[in-house]
């Protein structure tokens, strides 16, 4: 048995048990790369997700009541497990994801670091003393946390979306139920073999995996769920909204985007291709922070688009396990049509179009680099998520044309703009309607950080110090007829 394969698990945890499913009650996970099957991760149904809340909801007195230390201690513990299983987490990722390996490497240790950034924050979050208007009085605050938190995660980034959210709300203690996209399900389970062995053995963390629809149901009808935390797209996030409104619960949500990459005309040329480059294709380009629209100061324009071709095309395509490979597959045949019929629409509407060949794809699953120069707002390209290596650049020729077309999108997670000038930079920093702006760098993660968005990329921040806020509840007291001091 290699590595990756100690970890994974056909069976749901719950309750720190490993459930199976019925033998038709199972989904097959496959290689994006090949269509090679891995396995089968089982789909529960309602009554076995009913389970898990029920085991969730059991814990959550004895965990809230844990001493944050020992929480610290247990989540700690879990990200040693990653890191020592870093090469297996790695290779199971690229198996079932699809991502280069050295990304998926990149993504373990991303994905951990939330786990030992919370362990941290759990010691130090705390109340407030507000000073009383009455001598005889004392007035406070304390943090506790919210109760049950159901958690549904995509496929894009198998392990960092869920540690991201689980990591803030043990740190808050809270207990948590979290339903993966069935195709990287193994990942979410690979965590809950690490979790089991770090000590979160009585239901703290429950992987319940089956329909996200009729997850989203059961956890949004029941009250002893209290936080609902989703990532994945806008039209999804709408709808659990709604739904959880019948039982009134917080609502994190890191929906879609549509970054606007913005180069001016004082911008290094070679950074700025670099840092596009980046910024597009991670991923393969199916990242809700990668550049969705490329705008160039009309002054280098050519010369920026020849460069960044160049390099796409010098981007080797292949199985993500391959060390050298840069481009990997989509997640699905339906990815790749999605692709294609992007580009047909900005072709058909006067694009430019530049790459290789699409018959030169190494598998159905893969979609070529292409660049779509010359793009205008009228095409699909500029108001949907590419999700793909689909490179739209356009000119622009004032500031003030450039601020106005980023912000012309119903999304606002993360925007970048490229440039020397102090003045030019407050100016878009200002103006940029987004959660998260990128200033002459593409690399604006980490778990110090608050990611989210405005406008229709969701609420609520994930990671940094105000992580555990989605996760918390403040408790205001009044201490009343007490003796003066
Ligand atoms: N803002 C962020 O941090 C962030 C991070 C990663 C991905 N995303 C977004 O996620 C999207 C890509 O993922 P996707 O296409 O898998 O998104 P998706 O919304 O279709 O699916 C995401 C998850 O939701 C589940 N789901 C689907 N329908 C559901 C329903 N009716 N009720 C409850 N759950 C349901 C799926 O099973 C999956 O686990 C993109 O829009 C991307 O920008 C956002
Ligand atoms: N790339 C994002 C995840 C979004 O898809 C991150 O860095 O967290």
């Amino acid at each position: 048995m290699s590595d990756y394969q100690a970890l994974m698990h056909e069976a749901a945890y719950i309750g720190g048990q490993w459930i199976q499913a019925g033998p038709d009650e199972k989904n097959p996970v496959r290689d994006p790369a090949n269509g090679e099957l891995l396995g089968h991760v089982p789909a529960l149904d309602a009554e076995q997700m009913d389970s898990a809340i029920d085991a969730a909801s059991a814990a959550f007195d004895e965990w809230r009541h844990t001493a944050p230390l020992t929480r610290a201690d247990r989540l700690y513990a879990w990200y040693e497990g990653m890191q020592n299983n870093r090469e297996a987490l790695a290779r199971l990722m690229t198996l079932e994801q699809g991502k280069p390996i050295n990304e998926a490497r990149g993504e373990v240790d991303y994905a951990s670091s939330f786990f030992r950034w919370f362990a941290e924050e759990a010691r130090r979050f705390r109340g407030k003393t507000i000073p009383a208007e009455d001598p005889t009085m004392a007035v406070g605050t304390v943090e506790e946390p919210v109760g049950v938190a159901a958690i549904i995660t995509p496929w894009n980034f198998p392990l960092a979306m869920i540690t991201r959210k689980v990591g803030a709300a043990l740190a808050a203690g809270c207990t948590t139920l979290v339903n993966p996209a069935t195709e990287t399900a193994f990942c979410a389970l690979a965590l809950a073999d690490l979790a089991e062995k770090a000590g979160l053995t009585n239901g703290e963390f429950n992987v319940v995996p089956g329909s996200g629809k009729q997850f989203g149901e059961r956890v949004c009808a029941d009250d002893r769920v209290r936080a609902l935390s989703f990532t994945g797209s806008t039209e999804v996030g709408r709808k659990l909204i709604e739904q959880s409104a019948a039982t009134v619960k917080k609502n994190a949500m890191e929906l879609g985007g549509n970054a606007p990459f913005i180069v001016c005309e004082d911008a290094d040329l070679e950074t700025a291709v670099d840092g596009a480059i980046a910024a597009k294709f991670q991923t393969t380009g199916q990242d809700c922070v990668a550049a969705n629209r490329i705008y160039v100061h009309r002054s280098m324009y050519e010369d920026f688009v020849d460069r960044f071709v160049e390099k796409m095309n010098a981007m080797p395509v292949g199985h993500g396990l391959n060390e050298d490979t840069k481009i990997g597959p989509l997640i699905h045949a339906d990815a790749v049509e999605k692709a294609q019929s992007l580009v047909d629409d900005a072709r058909e509407r006067g694009a430019r179009i530049i790459g290789r060949e699409q018959s030169e794809a190494p598998g159905e699953n893969f979609f070529m680099p292409t660049v779509v120069a010359d793009f205008t707002s009228a095409m699909r390209v500029a108001a949907e998520e590419q999700f793909a290596p689909v490179a739209p650049i356009t000119p622009f020729d004032t500031d003030d044309e450039a601020l106005a077309a980023a912000n012309d999108t119903i999304y606002g997670l993360a925007s970048y703009v490229f440039s020397p000038s102090d003045a030019r930079i407050r100016k878009y920093l200002r103006g940029l309607e987004y959660g998260m702006v990128g200033i002459n760098t593409m690399d604006i993660t980490g778990p110090h950080v608050p990611f989210g968005g405005v406008k229709q990329s969701g609420l609520g921040r994930e990671g940094g110090h105000v992580g555990m806020a989605e996760y918390l509840e403040t408790k205001y007291y009044c201490m009343g007829n007490l003796p003066k001091v």
